[in-house]
């Protein structure tokens, strides 16, 4: 069994979690930029490893195969790398391994959109989201609550309703930096 190493709270990498589209990897990339810091979008990874996007993954190999590999990764970022800010995709943290890796050793944000301001924004994203493709709005939501228990789990939540990304990822970075200045001060 590994031993758990304490990593210090400043140097613990930044995890965002929450329902596909609320916009993990967009704001994930803001946050990177203005922390310094390298940005992991865990799909973007799997598609470069895999060598194609990820609703061909899930056409030619399955879901599972997806949720195995997409698994194996966060596991690996989590418990290896450090100083840097991830994105999940909105189903990885319906893993339970997933969820302990991430508690564990990073700083975990869920970014909350509402229903209603989530269906506003679907038109955007069903092109490339192949779960969206084969529900309907009622089967969505039904996905949507459903996933809100897994979510719960996390050490800060942000509100995105009506805001730019770069408010959410300007409110992401002052939280972060306030609780290094309570927690880790002096640095
Ligand atoms: N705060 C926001 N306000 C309006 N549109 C947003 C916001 N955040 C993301 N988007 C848009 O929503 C879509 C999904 O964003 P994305 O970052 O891919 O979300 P996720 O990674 O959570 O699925 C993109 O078209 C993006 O431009
Ligand atoms: O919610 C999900 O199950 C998924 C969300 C997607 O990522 P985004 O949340 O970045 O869209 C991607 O991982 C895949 O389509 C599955
Ligand atoms: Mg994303």
């Amino acid at each position: 069994m590994k031993e758990h190493v304490e990593i210090p709270l400043r140097e613990k990498n930044i995890v965002l979690i929450g329902f596909m589209g609320v916009g993990k990897t967009t704001i994930g990339q803001l946050v990177a930029k203005k922390l310094y810091r390298d940005f992991i979008d865990v799909d973007q990874e799997i598609e470069k490893k895999q060598n194609m996007p990820i609703s061909l993954i899930f056409q030619k190999f399955g879901e599972d195969y997806f949720r195995k590999i997409e698994k194996e990764y966060i596991v690996d970022i989590c418990t290896n790398t450090r100083l840097k800010v991830v994105s999940l995709g909105g189903g990885a943290y319906l893993q339970e391994e997933v969820r302990n890796a991430c508690l564990s050793n990073c700083i975990v944000f869920l970014l909350d959109l509402s229903w209603d301001s989530w269906k506003d924004r679907m038109p955007l994203l069903v092109e490339n989201r192949p779960l969206l493709k084969e529900k309907s709005m009622e089967e969505i939501e039904k996905l949507f609550i459903k996933r809100q228990n897994a979510y719960s789990l996390h050490n800060s939540k942000v509100s995105t309703n009506n805001l730019d990304p770069e408010t959410v990822a300007d409110e992401i970075v002052n939280s972060v930096k306030l609780t290094w200045s309570i927690y880790e001060p002096n640095q």
